[in-house]
């Protein structure tokens, strides 16, 4: 994507995730924060998620009603939470006495392959409706996570993906950053809901994201990450609520340090198989649908890891005939100065054990002077 300038410019791109929007009282904290923006004569692109678990609702209705429900059909279904998410939050800044334009998924200007048996990929951006919506209005609110399928209907871009269209858009439209509110103010050295004893980084490189979100970390769509680094986009990531206060900031400054960090991955699905060419043909099979894996070297067993959940390993491992077995385990990842130690606990509980044990082991590696 090329960078594109259009007249009645915007100032930024703000992308605020489904955890901004627990109430309406939450969505009325977003709108006085834009406003507050605007009044100090800004332009705003403002691209907003579903509510919490509104996504994973649908889906769950979407499965009541056929369990074998397509993924191309749940293109037509997931990416609504997240349309029904910024019509509120317009309504939200209305009554603020904000002025703002919403695009639907399709008029963002992103366009997509208009894949629909996986995530869509993007392959370009048009700034006729931002540009044309600007003329309009100083807020543009637009969904996440969906873009153009060439035929005017929005193709879904996939599970979190509205981070890909914030810094999809910021990059586009030339910006030198992008802000991620959420209810953490960055990225931690763990998961702070389950170690609370984690840490802020302050400073992050995009490889040092991606890195973290490949291996299951939910803080940032590594694709996004990957967008914002192709466009020199630094990412801020701000709390949701309160002051927003700015946390950890992405950018490429770090390359090569690498940061020290645990994965407690709950959602990792861990498949096992018989052999090792069944491994790698499940491997190859797993990567063209478009998820994380990863392979945990453990002698004498064969076994493949999807990261990050919410994707159906069993139904394709059957589409491809392929007879591995799900167990009930979960991966650990222990990143240290940027290089990952896979690890393989027997359940989700013991992953949590080892996750803070592994945690507690990285704080006192920090705490000893080198
Ligand atoms: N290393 C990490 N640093 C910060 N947050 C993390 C990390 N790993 C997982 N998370 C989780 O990511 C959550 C934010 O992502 P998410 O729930 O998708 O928020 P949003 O809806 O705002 O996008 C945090 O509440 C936190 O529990
Ligand atoms: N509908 C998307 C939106 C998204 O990216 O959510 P969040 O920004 O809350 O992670 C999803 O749940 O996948």
């Amino acid at each position: 994507m090329s960078s594109t300038t259009i007249d009645h410019r915007p100032t930024g791109v703000l992308k605020f995730g489904g955890s901004s929007f627990a109430s309406a009282a939450h969505y009325r904290d977003v709108a006085a924060h834009i406003s507050a923006r605007v009044e100090a004569g800004e332009r705003l692109v403002v691209v907003v998620s579903g509510m919490p678990g509104a996504t994973e609702g649908l889906r769950e209705i979407a499965r009541s009603i056929d369990p074998g429900v397509s993924v191309e059909a749940l293109h037509g279904v997931l990416p609504l939470a997240d349309t029904i998410g910024a019509g509120l939050l317009r309504i939200a800044l209305r009554s603020k006495g904000v002025d703002a334009v919403m695009l639907h998924g399709d008029r963002t200007g992103l366009r997509s392959d208009g894949t629909r048996h996986k995530a869509a990929t993007l392959t370009g951006f048009d700034p006729g409706p931002l540009q044309e919506a600007f003329t309009r209005a100083p807020v543009v609110v637009l969904p996440g996570g969906q873009a153009d399928d060439g035929g005017g209907t929005p193709a879904w871009l996939g599970k979190n993906s509205s981070d890909l269209s914030a810094t999809a858009l910021a990059g586009a439209l030339g910006l030198k950053t992008c802000e991620i509110y959420s209810d953490v103010n960055g990225v931690y050295d763990a998961d702070p809901r389950l170690v609370p004893e984690a840490r802020r980084i302050p400073a992050l490189s995009y490889e040092d994201v991606v890195l973290l979100g490949r291996h299951g970390a939910k803080v940032l769509h590594p694709e996004a990450v990957r967008t914002a680094q192709r466009h020199s986009v630094q990412i801020v990531c701000r709390l949701n609520t309160g002051e927003f206060e700015a946390g950890s900031v992405i950018d490429g400054v770090g390359d090569g340090i690498g940061v020290d960090a645990v994965i407690i991955d709950a959602r990792s699905v861990v498949a096992e198989f018989g052999t090792s060419s069944e491994a790698e043909l499940a491997l190859a099979a797993l990567e063209s649908a478009g998820v994380s894996v990863s392979v945990p070297d453990w002698p004498g067993r064969h076994l493949v890891v999807v990261n990050g959940g919410f994707f159906d390993v069993r139904r394709c491992l059957d589409e491809n005939g392929l007879t591995g077995e799900i167990t009930e385990e979960r991966m650990v990842t222990e990143v240290r100065s940027g290089h990952p130690v896979l690890h393989v606990a027997p359940t989700e509980a013991s992953a949590l054990d080892w996750g803070h044990r592994l945690h507690a082991d990285l704080r006192d590696r920090a705490s000893v002077p080198a």
